[in-house]
């Protein structure tokens, strides 16, 4: 049998063009199978190894929903490391061209250490990849993980167990709040390994009269039965 390819090798193999047009077109798109079972069972391993990890957020303590999550410390785990800066490598067109759509003036660096270094000379200091974990009955609020000023307009969530399997509910839920309408829902459908690319914030959408501006929120349904992990990247650090 031929090695497994490098997580570099599978990110290279992706048709990028098609999933920015598709990040155009829904403000989302899957990425299939990115992560082998095997790397989610470690990441997911990592969840109760209080070491690797800066706060312990206890949702249900603070109105988000219900369940639990753990920001991650620097310095990062190697593969969430990887992941954080081969997406973001990919993912500064797609936010840019965005920006341009939304006659934002902001424009991201090619490279997340470049972009890191302008969070941390804004005070954003605090690394935000996250592990969550969920149980029968809990869920999560539709959200934004804005964390100071400075903010990626994109961010990516993987999906570390099964559906069917390991866990039943617990969709991955997407909203869509247009101005002067009412907002309009989305299912993201994932299975153990795949990622979700999506907006942190707005996103431009094309209309009759040029591009407007829509809100977005994501969240989690309620568990049903079992458990589910979550490895989500977010690029911006924060205050
Ligand atoms: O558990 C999920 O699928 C949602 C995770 C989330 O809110 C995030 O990655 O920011
Ligand atoms: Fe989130």
């Amino acid at each position: 049998m031929s090695a497994p390819a490098t997580l570099q090798q599978r990110l290279a193999a992706r048709d990028w063009a098609g999933f920015g047009a598709e990040l155009d077109r829904h403000g989302c798109a899957i990425l299939p199978g990115l992560l082998t079972a095997a790397e989610c069972r470690d990441l997911a391993a990592l969840y109760p190894q209080e070491g690797h990890f800066r706060s312990h957020i206890h949702m249900a303590r603070h109105g988000f929903g219900q369940g639990e999550y753990r920001y991650f410390s620097y310095p990062l785990p190697d593969l969430v490391a990887e992941l954080r800066a081969g997406l973001y490598l990919h993912l500064a067109a797609v936010a840019n061209g965005w920006n341009a759509r939304m006659a934002i003036g902001t424009r991201y660096p090619g490279t997340l250490e470049a972009f890191l270094q302008q969070c941390h000379a804004a005070g954003q200091t605090r690394p935000t990849p996250l592990l969550l974990q969920y149980g029968p009955g809990d869920f999560n609020c539709l959200h934004q993980d804005l964390y100071g000023d400075l903010a990626f307009p994109l961010q990516v969530a993987f999906l570390l167990s099964e559906p069917g399997r390991d866990f039943t509910g617990g969709e991955f839920v997407l909203t869509e709040q247009r101005p002067r309408m009412q907002s309009r829902a989305e299912v993201v459908p994932l299975r153990q390994g795949d990622a979700v690319a999506f907006a942190v914030h707005h996103r431009p959408v094309r209309g009759s009269r040029g591009d407007y501006r829509v809100n977005m929120r994501h969240g989690v349904s309620t568990l049903r039965s079992g458990r589910r992990h979550t490895l989500g990247i977010i690029f911006h650090d924060a205050t």
